[in-house]
């Protein structure tokens, strides 16, 4: 009885930790997923009598999940799959699975069967409120999870989603392992992401192999918030290199510069990046082709100034660039690439006590 009072007060405080931007009703917590925590802490404490056996992955995977099959998620699966791996995949708008079956790929019809049915499963999600649906919701991850089974969330969210995520899935005795990447829709496409990753280092260790097909590189950053936290530092210099990028191509319109050429100087001088010759000449059409999401861009700077706010670090200029993109999102941007943000320096979007 101790012990389902504990695991009680575990699954309380567990979900007492879920980050402001997140509230319980967001999240249908099936009956199911809290009597398995219940019944998995209740067997987990029984078992504290005697040495608790350490979680042990399976070294060599062979059978893969894929959840979330969007921009980033059906390319990096598409990879995996074209590489000979044993693919299982799942989306919440299931058509997009059908170009992936076409190829090879299983398909089940929830998180929790494909878990179920392997070895180790990727999650590829929008943000931290759909990160937590797939993993601990109705027929959520978790429930297909245990001992011997990996959890690895490439989702670009904030530490405390990631702990959160990871102390649920551990509960059933598997390992969790946090890879948010750094590279967009063409690195996906073309196997070369930089994984940034944090958690179970036996974890990290055996799907090595499939970082390697998905990507150029990896870094194993220790514990779990370290890999959210590299990417969100990341992506708040980059929204903000875009910010001022697209205040340098404005005004030189404006001052009577033809805007492709100070693209040209920026890319010869020590200020270059490729983004601002990848983006440059759709920015000065105003077309903005979707890659990266600016809805994310934004969602990135937002856990990013929270991050920044947990230890007191000023940030004032990717505070400024984000209400550029809160500007722009709220104009109905949000599903455009986040270069876009460059319309909301536009006149059109300026308030007219601006003048
Ligand atoms: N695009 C980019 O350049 C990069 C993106 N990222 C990050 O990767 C993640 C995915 O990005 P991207 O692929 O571009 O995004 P997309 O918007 O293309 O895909 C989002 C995925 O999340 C799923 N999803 C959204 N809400 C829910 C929900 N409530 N329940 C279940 N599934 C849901 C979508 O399912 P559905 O298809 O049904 O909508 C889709 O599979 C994000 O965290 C992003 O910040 C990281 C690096 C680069
Ligand atoms: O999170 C998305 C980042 C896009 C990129 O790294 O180019």
């Amino acid at each position: 009885m101790r012990s389902l009072l504990l695991s009680l007060k575990l699954q309380r405080l567990s979900l007492s930790l879920l980050p402001s931007h997140i509230s319980l009703s967001m999240i249908s917590l099936n009956h199911r997923f809290s009597s398995h925590l219940i019944s998995n802490s209740f067997s987990s404490s029984s078992s504290s009598s005697s040495s608790s056996p350490q979680p042990q992955v399976i070294q060599s995977p062979s059978r893969v999940g894929f959840l979330g099959l969007g921009i980033m998620g059906s390319h990096m699966a598409l990879n995996l799959i074209q590489s000979g791996i044993d693919v299982t995949v799942w989306n919440r708008t299931n058509t997009k699975c059908q170009p992936l079956i076409n190829l090879g790929a299983k398909y089940k019809s929830s998180p929790e069967e494909v878990t179920a049915s392997c070895d180790v499963t990727f999650a590829m999600l929008a943000d931290p409120q759909s990160a937590l649906d797939v993993a601990l919701g109705n027929h959520g991850a978790v429930n297909g999870m245990g001992p011997g089974k990996g959890y690895v969330d490439v989702s670009t969210v904030d530490g405390e989603t990631s702990k959160l995520i990871s102390g649920n899935i551990k509960s059933t005795g598997a390992l969790f392992l946090e890879a948010p990447v750094s590279g967009s829709k063409k690195p996906a496409e073309d196997g070369q992401l930089i994984f940034l990753t944090a958690g179970d280092r036996d974890l990290y260790e055996s799907v090595s192999p499939f970082f390697d097909i998905m990507g150029k590189s990896k870094f194993y950053l220790g514990d779990v918030g370290n890999g959210a936290a590299m990417k969100l530092i990341v992506n708040m210099i980059m929204g903000s290199m875009m910010a001022s990028f697209s205040e340098g191509l404005l005004l030189s319109e404006k001052v009577g510069l033809d805007p492709n050429v100070l693209v040209q100087v920026v890319s010869q001088g020590a200020i270059n990046a490729p983004m601002y010759s990848m983006k440059g000449s759709s920015m000065i059409q105003s077309l903005y082709p979707t890659a990266f999401p600016l809805k994310h861009q934004q969602k990135d700077l937002r856990l990013a100034l929270g991050l920044a706010e947990s230890v007191s670090q000023p940030t004032p200029i990717a505070a400024a660039a984000n209400e550029l993109y809160k500007v722009a999102k709220s104009h109905g941007l949000g599903d455009q690439d986040f270069s876009a943000v460059i319309e909301s320096l536009k006149s059109r979007f300026q308030h007219s006590d601006d003048h």
